[in-house]
Parts: structure tokens; sequence; C-alpha cells
């Protein structure tokens, strides 16, 4: 089992852009174990509400709550602390250091956290076996599917409970999509709460909750 943390649960959530908003959130619980996909066309306020919910950016009105925590209501320094405990990222690029192994790329967010560094090692060759990514010296030797599992190794170094990852197959090919969409699915299996932002229908079928977006808000099935 990973490991679960409280849940997400938002409530009069409000965040605009120049005047115009971006997102307007009434009510939303997140329970952990759930692979969530927001869906919904450019510009509906996906990434914005994935920041939001991972307090990357504080909204301008309501709260974001992870248990007794609101997201909300923490200065950036304390929003950062709470990432870098609860939450891991996963992004469509990847975000690899390409000169660099898969091994030293999953450690570089090493430090942060609360495992020694022996330890680490240990996790981040674990995770790299489970995802299936060889290790090769280089990670711009790797297929694009191996690139996005290492990334997906590397922002589960730390063990977080709740995972992020905006449009995390969008530069695969349909195999490689797959294989990461299942790996999302089955570490919500694990109690990992696992918020995903995605146009990929793969993805999408595997989620347990999806909500679809426009202008802001969210309505009916996309
Ligand atoms: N930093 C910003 N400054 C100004 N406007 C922004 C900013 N970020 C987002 N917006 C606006 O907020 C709205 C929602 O954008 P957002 O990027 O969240 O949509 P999206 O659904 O993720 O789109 P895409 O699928 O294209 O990534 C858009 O109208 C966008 O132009």
């Amino acid at each position: 089992m990973g490991p679960q943390g409280p849940g997400l649960r938002v409530l009069g959530l409000r965040h605009g852009f120049d005047g115009g908003m971006a997102i307007e959130l009434g009510e939303l619980s997140l329970s952990p174990g759930a692979l969530v996909v927001l869906t919904g066309a450019s510009g509906s306020g996906k990434s914005t509400l994935l920041y939001l919910l991972s307090g990357l950016i504080a909204p301008q009105a309501g709260q974001v709550l992870w248990g007794g925590t609101d997201l909300a209501r923490l200065s950036e320094r304390a929003r950062d602390r709470w990432r870098r405990q609860n939450a891991g990222f996963v992004f469509q690029d990847f975000h690899l250091l390409t000169e660099l192994s898969p091994l030293q790329n999953v450690l570089i967010p090493a430090g942060f956290g609360r495992f020694s560094a022996r330890a680490l090692r240990g996790r981040a060759e674990t995770l790299l076996a489970r995802f299936g990514v060889p290790a090769r010296p280089r990670a711009a030797v790797l297929s694009r599917g191996e690139q996005q599992r290492t990334a997906l190794a590397r922002a589960l170094l730390g063990d977080p409970a709740i995972l992020f990852a905006d449009e995390p197959t969008a530069s695969l090919d349909a195999g490689a999509g797959r294989e990461v969409a299942d790996c999302l699915h089955q570490l919500a299996g694990e109690g990992r709460l696992i918020i995903a932002a995605s146009h990929d229908p793969a993805l999408i079928a595997r989620a347990d909750l999806r909500l679809h977006l426009a202008h802001g808000r969210i309505g009916g099935a996309p």
C-alpha cells in the first residue's frame, strides 16, 4: 500500500485572471485511493485547478482542505513545505535532465524528504524496476514512455500521498500512454490520490472519477 492522506476538500473556490474567472467551484471532495481525471477544452481551467489543488497558487477566495490544513491560508513557504511532504508532480514533457542517468534523475528531489540517502537510493531503484525503466547511462537514450515512467518514479521518491499529473500521456504514443495510464491507475489502487488533467481517452477510461470543466466550472459528462 502507498500512503493514504486525508483526501482533498474544496469549498467556495474562486480564482480569476485579469477580471475573468478561471475557476469557480462550490464544493468538491476527492477521496484517497482514487484516480481523478480533469477533462475539458483548452482554456477551461484544468491547469489552473491543478495548481490551486496543489497549492502552487493561492486562490482569491475559498478553501482547499487537506484534513485540517487549509492550503489557501498557508504562506507560500508553508505551501512549499506541504507540497514537498505530501505531493508529487508529473508533467507532459517529463522535465528530465537528459545527460543524467534515470537513477540520478529520480534522486534529484532527494534531500527534501524523510528518508536517508541510502534508503532513497533503494527506493529509486525499486521504483525504476517497478516501472520497467532500464538502467541506461543517460536519460536521453530512453524511449519517451520510459522517460515519463522515470519522471513518475521521481515524483514518487518521497512517497507522496497525492500525485498531480498535467497531461501525463499527451506526448506519448498510444501504447506508451496506456502503460503510464495503467501505472497511475495502480498507484491510486494502493491508496494514493491521483489527480490528472488529460484529454487522453485511455487515461479517462481508467478514471475512478471524471470531472469535466467548462469555463472554470465542473459540469456534466464530457
Ligand atoms: N497566469 C495566467 N495569467 C493570465 N491568465 C491565465 C493564466 N493562467 C491561466 N490563465 C487563463 O485562465 C483560463 C484557464 O487556463 P488553464 O491553463 O487553466 O486552462 P486549461 O484547461 O489547462 O487549458 P489547456 O488544456 O490549453 O492547458 C484561460 O482563459 C487562460 O488564458
